[in-house]
């Protein structure tokens, strides 16, 4: 049987400072250990202001939907979803359990803290690490069942929130399908082994909701580092529409990505930067906080199967129209999903260098 990906995050275990979060209500100013930068307006946070650089916003009805997610994905790496049919209750609700397991109090999310070489649980950012200074934020990552974690903070009431977050997770599984089908096929990717993994249910998935508190000085401090994400495709939702969330284009900085009324974010990870052969970029994106809301966030990573061998897709000739594509050579050697997560979790930003073709 195949490994699982939370397998594989026990081959790099954490030590416990970098898995507990501080008790963000108990500090009035910034600790030392979490400011990023020294003074406060040195543009930390500075981003685009350019009015034409905007994540495009696409409907799923729209006709058109494929070819301008394809576009989306190949300048941006990623784009907002509206028009999808994921019940706002629904989204509602998982918003609703995320706020009532980050309200409870630090001794009792410690309960149920992440295994130092366990992927579940409450804790930092597992790239806490690579990192000199800690972010303003606490996550809970939910890797197959969460009840033995849920058990831990509500005792006698966790039923509600696996049902909420396992029938989250069932149509956030669905949307993927939905979308990666498209994706592939804007990629020319649609033979049979290639995609036979689409709704197999050994995908990896995992969902992680994030908690930005209230933060003291807002400037100085990281919500949540820049980083690219290992999955083939992330579909985030930012609720109550507290903006936060900042991407990277190349040639234009950082650029904000307001929160549209139930439309996901659905951003290019890793492994379908590599699938593309690097015509769709792994966006870069970070999360700043704010001094007086608490934000919180849910994000859905999905992959192939652990065992999936990842190859990158050579374009039959040459597509003299379209910048990025018509490669016919492959920039990354092929890999398993699994390897790759390994190599995340061990190396995090060189592990896409390691990989590539020289
Ligand atoms: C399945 C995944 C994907 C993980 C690791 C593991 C569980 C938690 C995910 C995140 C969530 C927060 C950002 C990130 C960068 C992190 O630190 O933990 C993500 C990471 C990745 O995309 O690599
Ligand atoms: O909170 C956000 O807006 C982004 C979270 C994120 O990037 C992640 O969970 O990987
Ligand atoms: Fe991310």
């Amino acid at each position: 049987m195949a490994p699982t990906l939370s397998e594989v995050y026990g081959d790099h275990p954490l030590h416990l400072q970098h898995i507990i979060p501080i008790d963000f209500n108990s500090f009035r100013s910034l600790p030392d250990s979490h400011v990023w930068s020294q003074t406060s307006d040195d543009g930390l946070f500075s981003s685009s202001s350019l009015p034409s650089s905007s994540l495009p916003v696409i409907d799923l009805m729209d006709p058109n939907a494929s070819e301008l997610i394809g576009q989306a994905c190949e300048s941006w790496g990623a784009f907002q979803l509206t028009g999808h049919d994921i019940p706002m209750k629904l989204i509602d609700e998982v918003d609703s359990e995320a706020r009532r397991l980050f309200a409870l109090p630090a001794d009792r999310k410690m309960k149920a803290l992440r295994s130092p070489g366990g992927a579940a649980g409450y804790g930092v950012a597992r790239i806490s690490p690579f990192f000199p200074k800690n972010m303003w934020h606490e996550g809970f990552t939910i890797m197959g069942c969460s009840k033995d974690h849920a058990k831990e903070l509500w005792p006698h009431d966790y039923q509600r929130f696996c049902e909420t977050m396992e029938e989250y997770e069932k149509q956030m599984k669905d949307l993927s399908h939905h979308l990666v089908r498209m994706i592939l096929n804007y990629l020319n990717i649609f033979k049979d082994e290639q995609v036979k993994w689409i709704g197999s249910t050994m995908e990896s998935t995992a969902l992680q909701l994030n908690s930005y508190p209230c933060c003291p000085e807002p400037n100085r401090a990281m919500g949540l580092a820049p980083h690219t994400d290992t999955s083939l495709i992330t579909l985030l939702h930012q609720t109550q529409m507290i903006s936060g969330l900042q991407i990277h284009k190349d040639g234009v900085g950082w650029v904000p990505v307001h929160p549209v009324s139930g439309a996901f974010v659905v951003n290019v990870g890793d492994l379908l930067h590599i699938l593309s052969n690097g015509r769709f970029p792994s966006v870069l994106h970070r999360v700043t906080v704010n001094q007086t809301r608490q934000r919180f966030s849910v994000a859905y990573f999905y992959s192939p199967p652990a065992d999936f061998t990842v190859s990158p897709q050579l374009s039959p000739k040459p597509l003299s129209s379209s910048p990025g594509g018509g490669e016919q050579v492959a920039r990354y050697r092929s890999v398993m999903v699994e390897e790759y997560s390994g190599m995340k979790a061990k190396y995090y930003q060189k592990a896409l260098s390691l990989i590539k073709n020289n």
